[in-house]
Order: C-alpha cells, then sequence, then structure tokens
C-alpha cells in the first residue's frame, strides 16, 4: 500500500526537526487516533501539536526513567543500611564491655548482663548527658517518639483549620455576589481548600487541646484494665529518656479518674524523697519517690495485688543507681535516681507552665495560634489595652484578635458551643486587588466637583453642604454621631424590601448570568439601582475627622466572631449596643475580574465548592458600560475581613448593606458597607440578608437550609419538597 503522503509529510517535518521516524511514529499514531484523523488539527502550524506531543512523551518517558532509578536507588540504599544495622548488632554484642561505647548502643544489650566496671568520668554533669530528659514541644507529646526520630522534625503547629469537610452547603469566606441594590445573590462556593493560603494558623484543623498533661502521652499507652507491672522497667529498645515518664501518671492526667489508672493509688504523704512511701494496704502498694517542688507533679511506683513489698525505698533506689552507673554506663558517680526522678517533675511542671496552649475551658479547643479557644461571652471586662496607639478594651492575652491588631478594635473569637475552630483564611482590614483587576485610584481623576478642596474642618458642619453632598441628593448621608440618616436609610431598606420600590437595570450580557456557567447565556434578570454614599477624601480640604468620613475610618464598635447554636456556623455579634444606622463593617475580600472571578469559579464547581461572591460594578447599563469580564468582584475566600462570618436572614436582617464611594469616583469601584437597621442589642446576632431565591431551581448552585428563624424566612417549603435549594442572581 502506498504510504499515506500526509503521513510521509508528518514524518518530514519532523525530520527537520531532528526528530527520528521511529519516534514520531507512535506519536503520530496516537495523535491521528485522538484528533479522529482530523488532520488539519495536526498540520495545524507547521505540525506544531505533533512536536509538542512528541515532547511530552519523550519528557514522561525521562520522567519515567528517573523515577525508576529513583526507586532502585532507594532499594540499594536500604540494603546498605540493613546491612549496616546487622553489623553494628554484632559488633554491639562482641565489644559490650567497652566502656566508653555510646549509650544508645549499651541499651541493646540486655540489662543484667555483667558490664566491667564503669569508666568514671568526673567533669559530666550530675545527671549523665546521657540521661537528660529533652525538652518535649507541646504537640510533640501525642506519640512517643524517640530523640533520635524527632531529631530534625519541625514542631507540628498545632492550628491546622481547614473547615470540617462533608457538607455542600455554603460556608464562611464564601464570596458573595450582590446585584446593584446589594441584595446578594449566593453563586458558587469558591473555597479551593487545596489553595487556602497557609497562615500560621492556617491548614487542616487538629480537633485536639494541647493540656500541659499531653506532655503524659510520651509514656507508652496504658490500655485501660490491662495490668503491667510499671515499675522502672526501662524498654530496652527505647531510648532512656522516654522511660521515668512511663511511671507519670498523676491524677490531672487522667481527669482523676482512678478506674481507668490501674497504677496509681491516692496518697495524703509528703511528696519528698523515701518519707513519701505509703503502703496502702495488702494488696496495693505504692511508693512516691519524687515530687516536684511544689508537689504538684510527683513520680511513683505501685504494686497492686501483690505480695512484694515496697518497704526500703533506699535500698530500691541505690539497687537502681547502681544499675545505671553499671548497665547504662552513667558517669557521674554522685548520680542519684532520686534526683533525676525529681529533674524529671521539674522538666514535667516546666513543660506544663511552658505551653502557649492555655487549657481549654471545655467545650473549646485549641486553635489558630496555638490559643485554647476561649469561652468567653461578656466582652472581657473593660481592661483597657493599647496597641499600636490603638485603644483597646480587651486584653490581648484573653482574647484571640481575629484581626490580628489591624482593626481600630479588637475582633475577638469564642466558642461556647463546640471544640470547632474558624476556617483558615488571611484577615484583611482593606480590599486588596487579585491579580488584573484595574481599580484606578489616582487623584487626577477626581474632578473639583467630586470633592471639596476649599472646604476646611468637618464638613457636616458647613452651613452648605459641598460637592461631597451631590450625590445624596445635596444633604450629606451621615448625622454627627457618624450615623446614616434615618431617612435615607429607611428609604435603602424600603429599596431593598419592597419589591414596589425597586428600580432595576438590566445589562446586556449579565455577568451573574455568566457565571452560572450554563451553555446558553440567560438575559439580566435586572440589577436594582440603589442609592449611593459619597464620603470626602484625599482631595477634599476638610480634616481627617470630618463627619463625612465614617467606612473609611474602619470598625469602631466591638464584634466578635462566635460559634452559632442554630447550626449556621460561625456568626458576628456585636458586643455592644448599637444605634439605629451605625456602621458596622465592610465586605472586605480580594477584588476580581469577573473573568478571574469566573475561572475561580469554574475550578471551585469541579471540586463541589460554592462561594457567594460580590459583584462590584454598579455601571449596569450605563453610557461607560465596562465590559462584561472587566466587572470587578469581591471574594472573601481566602482574604477577608469579619464580614465573611456575618450570616444570612431573610427579610428583617439587622443590617443592611449600602455602597460607599471613598476613592473611585465612576462607581467601577466602592466599598460595600453593613449599617445597622435598627437599634441592635450588646451580643445580638449581626445578619444581612443574602439575597437568596431558595425557590430557584435553575441556579446551579445548591444553597443552604436556611435556619435564621425569621418569620418571613424564604426556605420555609413543604417537607415533600426536595432539598434542592438554589440561590437567586438578584
Ligand atoms: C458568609 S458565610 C457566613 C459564616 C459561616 N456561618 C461560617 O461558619 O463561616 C455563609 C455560610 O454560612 C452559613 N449560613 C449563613 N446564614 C445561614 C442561615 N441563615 N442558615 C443556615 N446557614 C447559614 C451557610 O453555610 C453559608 O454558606
Amino acid at each position: 500500500m502506498a504510504p499515506n503522503p500526509r503521513v510521509a509529510k508528518a514524518f518530514r517535518a519532523m525530520r527537520d526537526l531532528g526528530i527520528p521516524e521511529e519516534k514520531t511514529k507512535p506519536v503520530l499514531k496516537k495523535l491521528i487516533k485522538l484528533y479522529e484523523k482530523n488532520w488539519e488539527l495536526i498540520e495545524e502550524e507547521n505540525y506544531r501539536a505533533l512536536a509538542d506531543a512528541i515532547f511530552d512523551s519523550q519528557e514522561s518517558e525521562e520522567v519515567e526513567q528517573k523515577k525508576k532509578l529513583d526507586v532502585e536507588a532507594a532499594e540499594k540504599k536500604k540494603r546498605l543500611e540493613q546491612a549496616e544495622c546487622l553489623n553494628h548488632i554484632e559488633e554491639e554484642t562482641q565489644v559490650q564491655e567497652e566502656p566508653e561505647r555510646p549509650l544508645k548502643r549499651l541499651r541493646l544489650r540486655h540489662q543484667d548482663s555483667q558490664p566491667s566496671p564503669s569508666s568514671i568520668n568526673p567533669s559530666s554533669n550530675s545527671n549523665g548527658t546521657l540521661l537528660k530528659v529533652p525538652k518535649l514541644e507541646a504537640n510533640e507529646a501525642s506519640e512517643p517518639v524517640s530523640p533520635l526520630k524527632r531529631k530534625g522534625k519541625q514542631p507540628i503547629l498545632p492550628n491546622d483549620m481547614a473547615r470540617v469537610e462533608g457538607n455542600d452547603v455554603i460556608e464562611s469566606g464564601d464570596v458573595v455576589v450582590a446585584d446593584v441594590t446589594g441584595s446578594y445573590s449566593a453563586i458558587r462556593r469558591l473555597r479551593d481548600r487545596g489553595k487556602e493560603p497557609i497562615s500560621p494558623h492556617s491548614g487542616h484543623r487538629e480537633k485536639r487541646s494541647v493540656k500541659s498533661s499531653d506532655v503524659h502521652l510520651k509514656v507508652p499507652k496504658i490500655e485501660p484494665g490491662v495490668k503491667k507491672n510499671l515499675a522502672l522497667i526501662i524498654p530496652k529498645d527505647e531510648p532512656i529518656t522516654d522511660v521515668p515518664l512511663a511511671v507519670i501518671l498523676p491524677e490531672t492526667l487522667t481527669n482523676g479518674d482512678a478506674s481507668t489508672d490501674n497504677h496509681v493509688e491516692e496518697t495524703s504523704n509528703e511528696t519528698n524523697g523515701h518519707e513519701l512511701m505509703n503502703i496502702q494496704d495488702q494488696s496495693t502498694a505504692k511508693v512516691d519517690i519524687a515530687s516536684s517542688s511544689s508537689g504538684e507533679i510527683k513520680i511513683s511506683l505501685s504494686c497492686r495485688k501483690t505480695k512484694l513489698s515496697l518497704t526500703n525505698v533506699d535500698t530500691l533506689l541505690k539497687t537502681m543507681e547502681e544499675k545505671c552507673l553499671k548497665s547504662y554506663k552513667v558517669l557521674d558517680p554522685n548520680f542519684s535516681v532520686k534526683k533525676l526522678m525529681k529533674d524529671m517533675c521539674d522538666c514535667f511542671l516546666e513543660l506544663g507552665s511552658n505551653s502557649t496552649n492555655d487549657p481549654p475551658t471545655e467545650p473549646s479547643g485549641t486553635c489558630a495560634n496555638g490559643k485554647g479557644m476561649p469561652s468567653v461571652t461578656e466582652n472581657n471586662g473593660d481592661k483597657k489595652v493599647e496597641q499600636n496607639g490603638i485603644e483597646n478594651t480587651e486584653s490581648f492575652d484573653d482574647v484571640i484578635d481575629i484581626a490580628k491588631g489591624q482593626e481600630r478594635v479588637i475582633i475577638s473569637l469564642v466558642n461556647e458551643v463546640n471544640s470547632e475552630c474558624p476556617p483558615s483564611f488571611h484577615y484583611i482590614p482593606r480590599n486588596a486587588v487579585f491579580q488584573s483587576a484595574y481599580v484606578d485610584f489616582s487623584l487626577a481623576r477626581i474632578a473639583d466637583d467630586n470633592c471639596c478642596p476649599t472646604c476646611y474642618g468637618d464638613c457636616l458642619t458647613s452651613s452648605t453642604p459641598c460637592p461631597c453632598a451631590i450625590q445624596s441628593g445635596g444633604k450629606f448621608a451621615y448625622t454627627t454621631d457618624g450615623l446614616v440618616k434615618e431617612e435615607l436609610l429607611d428609604e435603602c431598606i424600603k429599596m431593598n424590601r419592597d419589591p414596589q420600590k425597586r428600580v432595576v437595570d438590566y445589562c446586556k450580557e449579565c455577568p451573574l448570568e455568566r457565571s452560572k456557567n450554563e451553555e446558553i447565556l440567560e438575559q439580566c434578570k435586572g440589577h436594582l439601582e440603589r442609592s449611593f454614599i459619597k464620603e470626602c477624601w484625599l482631595k477634599c480640604g476638610c480634616n481627617k475627622k470630618c463627619g463625612n468620613r465614617v467606612v473609611q475610618c474602619g470598625i469602631k464598635y466591638k464584634l466578635q466572631v462566635f460559634m452559632t447554636s442554630g447550626g449556621k456556623g460561625w456568626g458576628v455579634r456585636t458586643l455592644e449596643e448599637l444605634p439605629k444606622g451605625a456602621f458596622v463593617c465592610e465586605y472586605v475580600g480580594e477584588v476580581l475580574t469577573n473573568m478571574e472571578l469566573y475561572n475561580r469559579v469554574s475550578q471551585s464547581l469541579n471540586k463541589d465548592k460554592y462561594a457567594h461572591p460580590v459583584l462590584l460594578d454598579a455601571d449596569w447599563g450605563g453610557e461607560t458600560e465596562l465590559k462584561e469580564e472587566e466587572a470587578l468582584c469581591l471574594d472573601a475566600t481566602y482574604y477577608g475581613n469579619v464580614a465573611r462570618f456575618i450570616n444570612h436572614r431573610c427579610f428583617d436582617s439587622n443590617l443592611l448593606e449600602i455602597p460607599v464611594e471613598v476613592e473611585n469616583p465612576d462607581r467601577h469601584y466602592y466599598h460595600l458597607a453593613f449599617f445597622t437597621t435598627r437599634k441592635v442589642k450588646a451580643l445580638e446576632e449581626l445578619t444581612r440578608d443574602y439575597g437568596i431565591d431558595f425557590d430557584d431551581d435553575d441556579h446551579p448552585v445548591k444553597a443552604f437550609r436556611c435556619q435564621c428563624g425569621s418569620r418571613y424566612c424564604r426556605d420555609i417549603k413543604p417537607s415533600t419538597r426536595s432539598g434542592k435549594r438554589r440561590i437567586s442572581s438578584s
């Protein structure tokens, strides 16, 4: 059969690139199959696809080859190590009487072997260098790790706080889409846990509380009910540093539950040397050998149901000392077991008190920076703390500040419900541009009629409102107390809640529809128009304390992130009473282009994760309409502020979002600020209406089952309806 001229041509083209026919052939075959004989695709750009495929296959061959070599090398190394290890053991059994042999090898010997007299070095420390108990990292303590194993091992941060997987509802750190009126549409969960930033308190959460007693876990685990004689028998294959702790089972470590502890009996004796010896009864004998100076830690020996008599502790200690000197080659003639035990007690105590992990108060866990989760209901007193010139009314020692000092106030975190830790994210107090989002803050763009350069002092006190008030109908939006004026607030509330009051704009290619990722792009469902607030800024002549600067001054009320008890996860509450119209916080996140958001959403969708993006572009249908992919969004999944924890409440939420223009006059970018819709009592949860339409079955995103508790809840359905709930786009 005559060769296919296209095949021949392909071979020729590859030959020109220096690729021999035998390399081209198998790849070309695969490509023809892959492209279903569509030669145009193969021939495109001078056989680029073919060349790429050949290079790729070469690369993967090389990788395979390398892997193979690596495996062979590893096996070889292992074999060598095993052989070396065998040699060592042989060597040790032959030369076990050598005094200078390192301790770890000597320990392989049988305890009862008869050693030659020790070669004693009087200059070594009193404990014998090799008997020094290494300092334990609290979080290393959960497994018996030999010092050799531990060498080079990095301490594990206790706070790996990725959220628990397993439900498909939208969780904190979600991104929120808002239409122009601020009625939000939860779109998709963007959370891609694999991509979460690793903060000091990030990663996968370990739900464990590290207590000082964790040190106890260094001991080999003893199952309750298993009776073992825990007298100072050193496991021969364990390093000596681990040994004496094996008998430490103080009440604190077992929660005082003696039933789980088959070795320790109560004793009221002084915790001091051999006076401590106390024989409880015929069937149980207990000796307290040493204790820390204040008596919190004790090392005891006990024999249960045995006829053994522990009448002479001195003899016991002496015997043990001799054993140590002989068998373990302890070099100090003054070595004393009692002192060793006492040092151990002190060590134990020191480790316990040095631990940064405060003993958690039930039901708290250990989170974030390794601190136990405080379960504080009230503001922690009125202690005033200054940090970076910011006055806080809570102690930094007592409180986890999720804002890490970046806000004017502490944003505390408490969990009184369970031991769950908050999700990992970077706290940022202000929006940050992710990548290609275009946010122009240049002063040149601010025209004179968009600022008040001739003002001075506080604009609010001026008899005639300055240009900054024009946007809100020639009146300033704020009262002199820094609250949104009631009139404006009520109008915004009505526009949000009352469909009759809504003014709707339609855009050509709706980013919200586009983000649904459906084959056919649906028409825009409309975006509500809403009132903006414009604040004075850099080009204005007024001072920084001007009353028309509220949102830009940041959070001023004490807020707290807390674990809700109603199944909504974390929420935000106020620690002080808030008046109506008070600025609480803004929605802070990464500023993304709509395209970037779209990409994130697609990736997340593949992983079945969802988020609520906030779509910022307000220029719907206007003359300067931006390209749909240039529209800006806010995503608080990875970077955000306290607002990412605010839960949803249908209709009558106590927060309302109002767009606030500060730096940018064109409404392409603005701040989404939350103000109270009414007076809010201290400790009340703060909520906002995400604008979710729980009946929108066409929406590709599954919403959560609403637990808002509002009597206007939109998610109350007959039980026959499926749990398939959706989120609307407006
Ligand atoms: C922006 S986050 C709010 C913080 C979140 N509760 C957390 O634990 O991180 C939104 C998520 O909170 C939960 N949520 C918010 N409001 C809720 C409500 N009314 N009912 C049930 N879950 C809610 C949902 O899981 C939702 O996806």
